[in-house]
């Protein structure tokens, strides 16, 4: 089967688009592993499928498989390359979309140049919805790893997120500690993992340890989660620019109950076929 693709990225994390609409396509975990493979495939950290919603209020609904062949909920730089992919492929003539995902419903906006805004929903911070074992909802937990206490926080954002403090983000152990701490058995469906550095009460510094991935160079649940979490406990105004390691997002989120906005770049590199 020959299928037409286009390769994107939000911030260098990278995506492999197909359009699900105009080409009739079989996935199989095995075959997302093979086109991530940075080898023997295109290679990207996410594969996202547009196709056509079920959900009457939507637009599209898009689906989002980790490198790893796991099927996801959500993706925040991914929804912004949704965005930019469906009117680029002329898949709609609208700027402002709706669009079904596993983890809810989005709503997106193509803004000037090649920013696009998302209102990603509310986060959702109730342990059995993350989900996350744990007795009560709190706005912190301990968490022990292999004999050591990490403080952590727990938010979904449609997919489940930890978020740790750390006071200097270069030196976190995020490819030490990420993967123990993505397969722990307090998150019975894994969980990513987010290391923020706090550097004034708008600007932080985030690196993230991805479920099903490993490390990427940006994540955009993750920079909402981190917001979430630092918001709560003080540390953060309503809007913040979070610096990750391929670029800066603007979040913005005003407290419980209350939809968390991202904003930043969606990027086309190239166009191409695979033989799937
Ligand atoms: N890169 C993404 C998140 C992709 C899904 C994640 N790895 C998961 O397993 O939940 C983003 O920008 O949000």
């Amino acid at each position: 089967m020959r299928v037409k693709f286009s390769k994107m990225h939000g911030l260098g994390n990278d995506f492999v688009m197909l359009d699900g609409i105009s080409q009739r396509i079989r996935l199989s975990p095995d075959k997302i592993r093979r086109i991530a493979d940075r080898y023997l495939g295109i290679g990207c950290d996410q594969v996202l499928l547009v196709e056509s919603p079920r959900d009457p209020d939507a637009d599209f609904r898009y689906r989002i498989f980790n490198a790893d062949g796991s099927e996801v909920e959500n993706c925040g730089n991914g929804a912004r390359c949704f965005a930019r992919f469906v009117r680029d492929r002329r898949l709609t003539g609208k700027k402002r979309l709706k669009v079904e995902t596993s983890g809810g419903l989005l709503q997106l906006k193509l803004m000037d140049g090649d920013q696009v805004s998302v209102d990603m929903g509310a986060p959702v911070l109730e342990p059995e919805q993350i989900p996350f074992n744990a007795d009560r909802c709190a706005e912190s937990y301990l968490l022990e790893v292999h004999g050591e206490t990490f403080t952590i926080g727990a938010v979904s954002m449609g997919n489940p997120h930890a978020v740790l403090l750390v006071e200097n983000v270069q030196e976190a152990p995020v490819t030490q500690l990420g993967p123990l701490i993505e397969v722990h058995p307090r998150f019975p469906q894994k969980v990513n993992v987010g290391f923020l550095q706090i550097n004034s009460r708008s600007q932080a510094q985030l690196r993230v340890f991805e479920r099903g991935v490993g490390e990427t160079r940006a994540c955009g649940t993750g920079a909402c989660a981190a917001m979430v979490y630092a918001h709560q406990r003080g540390l953060l105004d309503d809007q913040v620019g979070i610096q990750l390691p391929g670029g800066n997002l603007t979040i913005h989120w005003s407290g419980p109950g209350q939809p968390v906005t991202m904003t930043g770049p969606a990027t086309t590199v190239f166009h191409g076929h695979i033989i799937l």
